[in-house]
């Protein structure tokens, strides 16, 4: 499958942003940890989620639908521990499982993560902290095997800040006897919506948004119903799109003290950036300024948002330096880009961007999630027509993503295959 589009028409209207996705992954994991019943609502329709869903039915657990966005879970007749098909493999979050598994179950056995393709990713820091809970936790024919008896509080000083770790170790160690503390934890509003999401179930947790999270164990959790915190990247990526195009847009159902980092680049670039109590106003410019960003742990520039400058930079007037701190292997797209006319230089983890005054349209390949969207803005942006390929990554974690830009006047489609394509062409000019 893949995006076509023709590029040129500024982005302009109002955007609703769903559920995060990162946060829904985690507070779906949490959920089955009591017996009793759990709805969540805002959880964005994605495919890491169904994927997620799918993987949780297998092992017993009651999945309803109970809305487009919207879900009854009851993880009361759980029949086994060992979640390992061929889906779950695909996507980050199954490690979710595992703390969720060991803190209620003692034992817990779940395939090893994949998830975009950015960097190694090793999950040394969620093991690290079950042992430091009194488990075991091995990796064996692919799968992290973990087991306790006496699930015990414990101090874990995480050795890099993991949003991962953090969620899976607050996930561990709510139901372990005694205290838990988490240092060097992830700040990153997922981590609190998931804190937030296990304290209405009954946990008790303080700290979540800080660097230090303290967990006092309790014997049992119960049902709640829980409405998930917008997406802080799904709702910049629109606001770079409104840039990229030179549109004006508002995204609507967003926290905007969660996308200060986003919105402040957007300022420097010489966007206008109103703020709501729950939306963002975002103008683009004809000409956009330069500017350098790291990116960093929240509250920094998150990487998830390191494609989508990077596009904006390269359409902007001057030199940006961007440097990618997180993971290694996040320039896999410039390439990509480079056939639309873009002038990007990467250097180990540092990309060198001299800014062009157009795109052309090209025939491009979505390399992963994020780089995917950042190819779209730029085919939106681009003068005549451009395609992205492989468009599932992009679909893991967008929710109705060619509808939504769509609304805002995109001239995009899904298609299947080169006639259709063909056809879109000949519709398009
Ligand atoms: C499903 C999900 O929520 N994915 C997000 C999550 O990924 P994920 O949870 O995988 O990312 P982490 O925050 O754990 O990774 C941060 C850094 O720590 C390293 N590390 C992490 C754990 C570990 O045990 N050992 C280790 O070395 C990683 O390689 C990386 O360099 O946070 C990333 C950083 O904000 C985001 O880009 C991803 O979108
Ligand atoms: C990298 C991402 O996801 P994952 O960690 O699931 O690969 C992302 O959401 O941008």
């Amino acid at each position: 499958m893949q995006y076509i589009m023709k590029g040129g028409n500024p982005l302009v209207g109002e955007v609703v942003i769903s559920g995060a996705k990162n946060a829904a992954l985690g507070i779906l994991a949490a959920a089955i940890m009591t017996d009793d019943s759990v709805i969540i609502d805002n959880l964005p329709d994605v495919r890491d989620i169904r994927v997620l869903l799918d993987a949780m039915k297998e092992i017993g657990v009651i999945v309803e639908r109970t809305g487009p966005n919207s879900v009854k879970l009851n993880g009361g007749n759980i029949h086994t521990v060992r979640v390992d098909n061929a889906y779950i493999k695909k996507i980050r979050a199954g490690y979710y499982l595992m703390g969720a598994l060991l803190g209620k179950y003692r034992h817990a056995e779940v395939a090893l993560p994949g998830g975009c393709n950015i960097g190694s990713r090793p999950i040394d820091q969620h093991l690290k902290g079950f042992r430091a809970l009194g488990a075991t936790a091995n990796v064996e024919y692919g799968r992290v095997i973990a087991d306790v008896k006496d699930l015990t509080g414990g101090h874990i000083y995480l050795d890099m800040v993991s949003v991962g770790a953090t969620i899976n170790l607050m996930l561990a160690s709510v139901l372990a006897s005694g205290n838990t503390t988490i240092e060097n934890a992830a700040k990153e509003p997922h981590v609190v919506d998931v804190a937030n999401m296990l304290n209405s179930m009954g946990a008790n947790i303080k700290g979540a948004g800080t660097d230090v999270i303290r967990i006092r164990g309790v014997k049992k959790l119960h049902g709640t119903e829980y409405s998930i915190i917008p997406d802080q990247i799904e709702a910049g990526t629109f606001m770079f799109a409104a840039a990229v195009t030179r549109g004006d847009v508002t995204v609507r159902n967003v926290i905007p003290k969660h996308m200060e980092a986003i919105s402040s680049k957007l300022l420097e670039m010489g966007c206008e950036v109103v703020e709501f109590d729950d939306a963002i106003r975002v103008v683009g410019k004809p000409v956009l300024g330069s500017c350098n960003v790291k990116t960093l742990p929240y509250p920094g520039f998150p990487t998830d948002m390191q494609p989508q400058i990077c596009v904006a930079l390269a359409l902007a007037k001057g030199r940006g330096i961007v440097t990618e701190s997180i993971f290694e292997n996040r320039f896999k797209y410039v390439d990509e880009l480079a056939k639309m006319g873009a002038q990007i230089k990467v250097e180990s983890n540092v990309a060198v961007i001299d800014g062009v005054e157009r795109f052309t349209g090209a025939d491009l390949v979505a390399p992963d999630l994020r780089a995917g969207a950042a190819l779209v803005l730029a085919g939106l942006s681009a003068e005549g027509i451009t395609t992205v390929d492989d468009i599932e990554f992009i679909l893991r974690g967008y929710e109705s993503f060619e509808k939504k830009l769509q609304g805002l006047g995109a001239v995009i489609e899904v298609v299947d295959d080169e006639r259709e394509a063909q056809k879109f062409r000949l519709r398009v000019g």
